[in-house]
Parts: structure tokens; sequence; C-alpha cells
């Protein structure tokens, strides 16, 4: 029993994951409002995960879990213009209070993790360990590595990613990793390809790197969706500066759709 409402639950995960169902509920708020609260909630760290058993939610979520992709005081100037910019275009047209038109634009939410306590299963607690992390939003200190923010177009299918790659993430002296940036790229067409596909995995990746970019830059990672083919949902992306004079990086990307049990060893 608890087996099955552990894997409802992950089903759940999954979807959530393609973050097709998430709304930030954020928007027209301006990065200063969202700083201030911010600056609030992380007075009240949200990375204490010592919960005693009695107040284990059966919900697998935190009850307000935190958006990583929210403004912080690590980000510079060019980020908070970039993230103002694209979180305008989310903003839903009114006319008399009413709603003429919905933004096809949406920012997507990003969590450090997904199920808070894995519950039940021999199977799952090997899949979902309690202190299991996103690998892009696991480090404490606010800009040191990976501080992005992944807007999509519903219409254009499509997506932007403002990224600010922090002083941890260096590669050649004075520049950001390669693995970083594959990272980041990984991340932001998965996040594309969830978005559209459902529950997907990274089947190919292929990079070119066209120039060094400099730690501490602010970028854009545009990515588009090619083609769909059956479970094959192919994705193009470039790395940008933020007046996309500058091409970083190009790369192609091939997810293949997966089913919850292939995560658990079946490929059925
Ligand atoms: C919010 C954060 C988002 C983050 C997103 C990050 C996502 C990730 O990083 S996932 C981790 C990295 N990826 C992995 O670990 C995946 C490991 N690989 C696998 O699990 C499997 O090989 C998997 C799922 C990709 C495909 O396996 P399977 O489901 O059996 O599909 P399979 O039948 O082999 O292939 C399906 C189709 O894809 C094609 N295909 C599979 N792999 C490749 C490949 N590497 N290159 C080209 N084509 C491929 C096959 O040829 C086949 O095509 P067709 O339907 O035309 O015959």
């Amino acid at each position: 029993m608890l087996g099955q409402i552990a894997r409802r639950r992950l089903g759940l995960l999954l979807l959530l994951h393609g973050q097709q169902r998430l709304s930030n509920g954020l928007n027209g708020v301006s990065f200063n409002q969202l700083l201030s609260k911010e600056t609030h909630r992380h007075t009240q760290s949200s990375f204490n995960t010592s919960s005693p058993i009695s107040t284990m939610s059966l919900w697998p979520f935190s009850f307000q879990p935190r958006d990583f992709s929210l403004p912080n005081s690590s980000w510079s100037p060019e980020m908070c213009k970039a993230y103002d910019h694209y979180n305008a275009l989310c903003d839903t047209d009114t006319e008399n209070g009413e709603e003429k038109k919905r933004a096809p634009w949406k920012k997507l939410p990003s969590y450090n993790r997904s199920i808070k306590y894995a519950t039940g299963g021999i199977h799952l607690s090997k899949l979902i360990q309690a202190k299991a992390r996103l690998f892009t939003r696991n480090v404490k200190e606010q800009g040191a590595t990976f501080e992005y923010v992944v807007f999509v177009n519903k219409e254009e299918k499509s997506c932007v990613c403002v990224f600010q790659a922090g002083r941890l993430l260096e590669g050649a002296p004075g520049h950001v990793h390669g693995g970083a940036i594959a990272t980041m790229i990984d991340t932001v067409t998965g996040s594309l390809a969830g978005y559209l596909s459902g529950p997907i995995m990274t089947a190919n990746l292929n990079l070119d790197y066209r120039n060094p970019m400099p730690l501490g830059s602010v970028v854009l990672i545009h990515s588009a969706l090619d083609r769909i083919e059956g479970r094959k949902t192919f994705i193009t992306c470039k790395v940008t500066s933020t007046d996309e004079s500058k091409l970083y990086t190009e790369a192609t990307a091939l997810f293949v759709s997966i089913s919850v049990g292939h995560l658990f060893g079946s490929r059925n």
C-alpha cells in the first residue's frame, strides 16, 4: 500500500519535474519586492531537514518549498535587469479587472528537492534518498555556483534561462568550467523537453564551445524545440551574452520519454 502511494507520488513528481503544472504566481512582482520577501525567507532557512517523524506530512512536498529561481542579493544588476525583462513578459493583460489575454511566457519555479521523505517501497527508497538534492541547487552560499531562472514560452515552444556563473564554477583560469556550462544546458533543455513532453531523460547532448565564458558572467541560454518524433524530443540551444552579441556555446540535445518504471530498472 505504502509502495503504491509512493509510486503515485513519484508519478506526480515526474510531472512536476517537467514543470507542466506549476505556476509561480509572481507575475508583475518587481525584483525589489521579491528580494525583500526572499531575504525574509532566508532568515528562516529551508536547509534544515531534520524534522521529527511526528511532524512529517503525508504530502511529499514542503508546505513552502523555497523557489531557488527568485532574485537574491547575489544577483548582479545585469542578472536583475534580465530577470525583470523576462518577468515582465509573464504579465497577464487585464481590461477592467478582467483577464484579456494570457501571456505566453511563464517563469518556471525551481526547487532543490521534490520529495520530502521516501515513505516506502524498497525500490523507492533506493531511488529517492532523503538527503538527495538537485545538483544545481545544493550550495548554501548564494551566488557561489549556479544562479539561474528559466522562462518558457508555450506558444513558441522555447525557453530562455538567465544564468549567472558563480566563483566556484571555475575551469580555465577566470572562466567557467565546460562541465558547468554543459550542466546548465542539460538542465535548461531538459526543463523545456519535460515541459513539452512530460517525463524524459537525456539520451544525447552535443556541445560546441565557441568562446570562453568569463567567471561571474550573466548569460542567456536560449532553447527551442526542434522536433518531436515518437518518444524522442529534439531541442536546440545556444548560450549568448545578455545583449546576444556574443555566442558562447551551441548545443543540440535529444530527450527520450520514459515511463516511471524506467527509473526502477524496467524498460516497459
Ligand atoms: C529540472 C531539471 C531538469 C534536468 C534534466 C536533466 C536530465 C538528465 O540529465 S537525465 C540523466 C542523464 N541521462 C541518463 O542517465 C539516461 C541514460 N539512458 C537511458 O536511460 C536510456 O538509454 C534512454 C532512456 C535514454 C533510452 O532508453 P529506452 O527507453 O530503452 O529507449 P530506446 O528504445 O533505446 O531508444 C528510443 C529511441 O531513442 C533513440 N536513442 C536512444 N538513445 C540515443 C542516443 N544516445 N542517441 C541517439 N538516439 C538515441 C533510439 O535509437 C530510439 O529511436 P527510434 O524510436 O527511432 O528507434
